[in-house]
Parts: C-alpha cells; structure tokens; sequence
C-alpha cells in the first residue's frame, strides 16, 4: 500500500511553539511554512527554526514537507537548509511549469552531491495555483522523478482567476479534475488545497466529502481541529469493508472456478471492482480498521 496521504498540516514556519507540537496531532504529514506564512523580515529565522526541528526532533512515521519560496526569492537557500536537515519532501509553491520543477530538482541535487546525501533521497511536490500551472498541469507532474505528488493552491488560484471561493467550489470544478487526472497519468499523489474558513466545520466536511469522492488522496490542512475530521470522512465504513470482503471472497470462489466474473446480490464483480475493494481492505488494515492478517 502506498504512503496514506490524507492531511498535510501546514505549520508557520517562524513559530517555534507550533513546530514543536506539530507532531502530536495525528497528520499524516506535517508541512513546515518558508513561503505566505512567514513575513518577508522572519525569512531567516524562519528557515533556522525549520532546520533545526527538522534536525532535532523525532518524526517517526510522519512525513515531513517543507514549503520553500520560489528560487528567485531564497529558495536555494531555503533548499540547503532544509535538505541537510533530512526532509522527507520539498514542496514548490505556485508551480507553473515544468521547468520550474527541472531547476528545483536540480538545486536539490546539487545539495545532495555537496553533502554526501543520496542523489534522489529528497523528494518534492509542485504545488498548482494559477491557470498557467493548471494548463501545464501533466507536464509538471511528468518533470521529475522526485515528485510524489501535486496538489491545488485555491487561494492563489481564485485571486489569478478573478473570483473567489464559494461552499459549492464551482469555481475550483475544473482545476480539481485536471490536476486529479494529471497526477493519475503520473501515478503520485493529489492533494486538495486548504479550508481557510478555519472554525466552518460543516462546510469543511463537505469539501472533505467532495474532494474524496473526486479521487483526491487527502487534503492540506491548516489547523489540527481538521485532521481528525478528514481521517473521519476518509476511513471506510463498516459496511464498506465488509462489502470489499465480501467481493474478495466471492472472486476467489470464481476464480477457482476458473472465471473471472461473478455477481454479488445481484451486482457484477470484476477485475476493477476487485482492485476498489482491495484498496478499501488496505486503507482499512493501514488504519487498524482490520487486523493485518485479515483477509
Ligand atoms: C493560503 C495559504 O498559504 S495557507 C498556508 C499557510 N497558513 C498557515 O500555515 C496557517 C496555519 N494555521 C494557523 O496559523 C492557525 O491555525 C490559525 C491562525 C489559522 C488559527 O489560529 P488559532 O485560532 O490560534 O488556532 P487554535 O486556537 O485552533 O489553536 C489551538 C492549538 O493548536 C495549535 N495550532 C493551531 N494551528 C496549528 C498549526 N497549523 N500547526 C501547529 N499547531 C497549530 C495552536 O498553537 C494552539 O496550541 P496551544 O493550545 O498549545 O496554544
Ligand atoms: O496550497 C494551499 O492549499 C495553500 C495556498 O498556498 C493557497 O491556497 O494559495
Ligand atoms: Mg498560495
């Protein structure tokens, strides 16, 4: 089973209080802030702080990012200090093309050489906020080994396309399925963008509950109070698991039958609707939902 991906915690990065505690609230990935949410004059410290948590404390499973700025803008700094400190995944904000990717892979590179790491140890994301980076969509997923995902930046991308965020995400229709199919063409990652209307529950979980069913592998979030509410909408219900066994033991049945085909009460099962309960069973053993021997 691949990495489960549901949330990515944004954590400013000049905020030493946050980056400690990051790690206690249950994200899939914690993603430490170098660009929008550090002012131009804590740049600095910023990326020192990042560095040395990155440096000191202990991650264990979780997946550290870091969002550096664009290279124009201190990112081969912000690429230093960050690669040297061992981070799991490099993130480009407001990526446009592919060779925005090309020059960032090429810096990390080139820190890896420097430093006696791996070459290819660091991985990234190209994160999508413009209707220049929504065009080019597939060929930025397609621009580096390194990448394990793309997601939306719907902040920036609203303000680039003259309108504004509504419940319903109307506006976001088009971006969402383009950088989901760019990102299966890949095969990496989607992520959704962030819910900035922070103490909205309701209308958070109904952009979780859009999202997951679009095919998004989970979401950045802003604020701890929104991890366990995506892992929620996120976990297979009861019925669905029982349901994916249910499919995998009536295959099986076929199969040794030597056919590929069966029906369920009363509904075809087949080779893609083996893989859906499979990827249901995974996420629910990758969750503790079932036991790891189970089925
Ligand atoms: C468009 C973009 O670029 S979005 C990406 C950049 N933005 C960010 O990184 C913002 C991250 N989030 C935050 O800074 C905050 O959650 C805010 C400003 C949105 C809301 O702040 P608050 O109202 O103070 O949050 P809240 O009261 O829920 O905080 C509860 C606890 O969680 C902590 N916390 C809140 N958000 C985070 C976070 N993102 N990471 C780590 N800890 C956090 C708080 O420090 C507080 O801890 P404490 O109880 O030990 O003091
Ligand atoms: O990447 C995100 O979800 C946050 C962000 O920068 C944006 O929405 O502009
Ligand atoms: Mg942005």
């Amino acid at each position: 089973m691949e990495r489960l991906r549901r949330t990515m915690m944004f954590v400013p990065g000049a905020n030493p209080a946050m980056l400690r505690d990051a790690i206690l609230y249950g994200a899939d990935a914690v993603m430490f802030d170098l660009e929008d949410a550090v002012s131009i004059n804590e740049k600095d410290s910023a990326r020192f702080l990042v560095h040395k948590a990155l440096k000191t404390l202990d991650y264990s499973k979780v997946e550290t990012v870091v969002r550096i700025n664009a290279l124009a803008d201190g990112g081969d700094q912000d690429i230093e200090a960050v690669v040297t400190a061992g981070v799991d995944v490099v993130r480009l904000p407001k990526t446009e093309t592919a060779q925005d990717i090309i020059d960032v892979a090429t810096v990390i590179t080139d820190v890896e050489e420097k430093y006696g790491i791996e070459v290819g140890r660091t991985k990234m994301m190209a994160a999508i906020e413009s209707a220049t980076g929504v065009l080019n969509a597939r060929e930025i997923a397609h621009a580096s080994d390194r990448l394990i995902g793309i997601a939306l930046g719907a902040e920036d991308y609203v303000t680039n396309m003259k309108t504004k965020r509504s419940p319903e995400g109307t506006e976001l229709f088009f971006a969402r399925s383009f950088i989901l199919h760019a990102a299966r063409d890949a095969g990496i990652a989607a992520i959704d963008t962030v819910y900035s209307d922070v103490n909205n529950d309701e209308g958070f979980k109904a952009e979780v509950r859009l999202i997951k069913q679009l095919g998004f592998d989970g979401k950045s979030v802003i604020n701890p109070r929104q991890i366990p509410l995506v892992n929620e909408i996120y976990a297979p219900t009861a019925a669905e698991i029982q349901n994916a066994k249910e499919t995998i033991w009536a295959i099986r049945e076929a199969e040794e039958k030597g056919s590929g085909v069966v029906s369920l009460r009363g509904k075809m099962i087949d080779k893609p609707i083996v893989e859906r309960a499979q990827r249901v069973l995974a996420i629910a053993r990758a969750t503790q939902l079932i036991d790891e021997e189970e089925i």
